[in-house]
């Protein structure tokens, strides 16, 4: 083709789909009595739903991970995965059930229990895996100015998928832990330490402590 028979303008390239936001609801609830937490009541909405809303502008793609009231889940209008491995193995068995169902190459699971995590918490994991060349990036936060002691947050984990045969055969050998495994596939911790708001990463376990949250407004 010659240089005059070339288009003037072309398309832009499709911007390719990177990465999948899992919202993590499938626990059990025990501290809160068996309540289905992700469903509790926070703010007028669900707290599951209040976490996939923080979570959505953040990624290409989002799945809810839920092991009880599926209909209800399946309002919030994003695809709904059940638990692969019996059980209520702990967040490690919601995150394997979505990589087998997600279609990007990384994914980021989140917790339903946590109102106000950072609106900028994928894109910052998402530039240390790459930089650092690692396959799991999990944010790290310290209690105060003053605590030396950065601890994980490892239930938001962002994952490559090409660990999805690691992952299975940790949870084959019995294993649970999220920081096990992550560690031991070289995690990159990323500090989100956020001076004017030490809240960011705050859990709710207990009904009680989701009242009290909700009588605050
Ligand atoms: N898919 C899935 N998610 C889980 C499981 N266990 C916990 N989670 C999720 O992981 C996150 C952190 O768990 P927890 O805060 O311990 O919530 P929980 O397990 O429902 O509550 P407790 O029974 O009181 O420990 C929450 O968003 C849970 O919904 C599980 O077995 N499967
Ligand atoms: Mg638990």
């Amino acid at each position: 083709m010659s240089a005059a028979d070339e288009p003037l303008h072309h398309p832009p390239a499709p911007r390719t789909a990177a990465l999948t936001g899992a919202v993590l609801a499938g626990g059990q609830g025990r501290r809160m009595g068996g309540a289905d937490k992700g469903l509790q009541p926070y703010r007028g909405q669900p707290l599951a739903f209040n976490a996939l809303q923080r979570l959505q502008p953040q990624v290409d793609a989002c799945l809810i991970s839920a092991n009880r009231h599926l209909p209800t889940y399946e309002t919030f209008g994003v695809p709904v995965v059940q638990d692969s491995i019996a059980g209520f193995a702990g967040p490690l068995a919601g995150m394997l059930a979505a990589m087998e169902r997600c279609t990007t190459p990384w994914l980021l699971t989140v917790p339903c229990d946590v109102p106000a995590f950072p609106p900028d918490l994928a894109a910052r994991l998402l530039q240390a895996a790459r930089s650092a060349g690692a396959d799991i990036a999990i944010p790290t936060v310290r209690s105060g100015p003053g605590d030396d002691d950065a601890r994980p947050q490892p239930v938001f984990c962002l994952v490559h998928t090409r660990l999805h045969a690691s992952l299975c055969d940790w949870l084959a050998r019995g294993e649970r832990r999220v920081m096990g495994w992550a560690r031991q596939q070289g995690a990159q911790l990323v500090p989100f330490d956020q001076p004017g708001d030490p809240a960011a990463f705050a859990n709710i376990n207990t009904l009680e402590a989701l009242a009290a949250l909700n009588d605050q407004r």
